[in-house]
C-alpha cells in the first residue's frame, strides 16, 4: 500500500477527510520550506502538496505566480526541491509528499531520472499540471514502476471520455479542479462541485480531493461534506508572502482552524 493509500485508508476509518495544503518549495525563501511542510503538519495537513517554481506556471493565479517568481529569484531548481522533501523525511516518514509541477522542468531532467530522483528523496504522489491524460501513459507507467502515485487533474468541464482515460491510470486520488480558471480565484459554488463530484465519483473508485477557491473554514466544511479532500493553496502562499517571519506558525494556526471545521463536516 502506498503512503498516499494509507492515509486516506486511515482517515476514511476515522469518517474524516484529507487536508492537503499547497506551498510552493522555496518560497520566500528556500532555507524555510522544510519548516514550512513541518509546520503545515503540525496543523492537521495530511498530504502536502508542494509546488515545484516554473517560469510560466498559466494554470496560476497571480498569488502562486509571484510565489513561483520569488523562488526562482533564489534559483530554486527541481532538483532543489527533491532535496527539500529529503530533508523533510529525516524526520517525517508518514506524511504523503505530492510533488506538483509542470512537465517541463522534469522532462528536462528526463522522466526516468526524475522519477528515480524523487522516490529516492522520499516524493509520494507526481501532479503534472500540463500533461493531458491522452499523452501520459508512458510517464505514468514509469511513475507508477518507481511507487509514484500519478495525480491527475479533472476540470467541470473534462468529458466522459477522459474521466474514463483518467481513471484507468489515476493512483492515489484524483484532483477535482472546482472552477474555470486559475488558483487563488474566488470561493468556489458548492452546489455545482457537489453535483459534478457525484458524476465523476461513477467513473473513479479512488478517492477524490477538490481544490481551487477554498479559502476559509466554512468553504472547507461545505467541500469535507462532498469530497475526500480539501485542497488549499493561494491562501497559504499569501502567508508566505506577507514574509518569512512568523510565517510557520501563521500556517500552522490557520491549518488548525481549517482542519478544527472540516472535523465537523459529517459528525
Ligand atoms: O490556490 P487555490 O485556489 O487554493 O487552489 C489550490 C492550488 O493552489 C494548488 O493545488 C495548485 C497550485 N498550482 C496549481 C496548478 C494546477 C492545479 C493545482 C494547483
Amino acid at each position: 500500500m502506498s503512503r498516499i493509500q494509507a492515509t486516506f485508508a486511515r482517515l476514511q476509518g476515522q469518517n474524516r477527510q484529507a487536508l492537503i495544503p499547497f506551498v510552493t518549495a522555496g518560497d520566500p525563501h528556500p532555507r524555510i520550506t522544510v519548516g514550512v511542510m513541518h509546520a503545515l503538519v503540525a496543523g492537521g495537513a495530511d498530504i502536502l502538496e508542494l509546488g515545484v517554481p516554473f517560469s510560466d506556471p498559466m494554470a496560476d493565479g497571480p498569488v502562486i505566480q509571484r510565489a513561483s517568481e520569488r523562488a526562482l529569484l533564489h534559483g530554486v531548481s527541481l532538483r532543489q526541491v527533491l532535496g527539500m522533501v529529503a530533508e523533510f523525511r529525516q524526520t517525517n516518514t508518514e506524511t504523503p509528499v505530492v510533488l506538483m509541477g509542470y512537465a517541463n522542468p522534469m522532462e528536462a531532467m528526463g522522466y526516468e531520472a526524475f522519477s528515480k530522483a524523487a522516490v529516492l528523496a522520499g516524493v509520494d504522489g507526481v501532479l503534472t499540471v500540463d500533461l493531458p491524460p491522452e499523452e501520459a501513459k508512458e510517464r505514468v507507467d514509469i511513475l507508477k514502476s518507481h511507487g509514484i502515485d500519478p495525480i491527475f487533474l479533472l476540470a467541470p468541464t473534462t468529458h466522459a471520455s477522459r474521466i474514463k482515460a483518467v481513471a484507468e491510470m489515476a493512483a492515489g486520488y484524483v484532483y477535482y479542479v472546482s472552477l474555470k480558471g486559475v488558483t487563488g480565484s474566488a470561493n468556489l459554488d458548492i452546489k455545482d462541485v457537489t453535483e459534478k463530484l457525484s458524476v465523476i465519483k461513477e467513473y473513479l473508485n479512488i478517492p477524490v480531493g477538490v481544490g481551487f477557491g477554498i479559502s476559509d473554514a466554512a468553504t472547507a466544511k461545505a467541500v469535507a461534506g462532498v469530497a475526500d479532500a480539501v485542497v488549499i493553496g493561494s491562501r497559504l502562499v499569501k502567508e508566505a508572502e506577507a514574509g518569512e517571519e512568523g510565517l510557520a506558525d501563521r500556517l500552522t494556526d490557520f491549518l488548525t482552524g481549517i482542519r478544527a471545521a472540516m472535523d465537523t463536516a459529517r459528525a
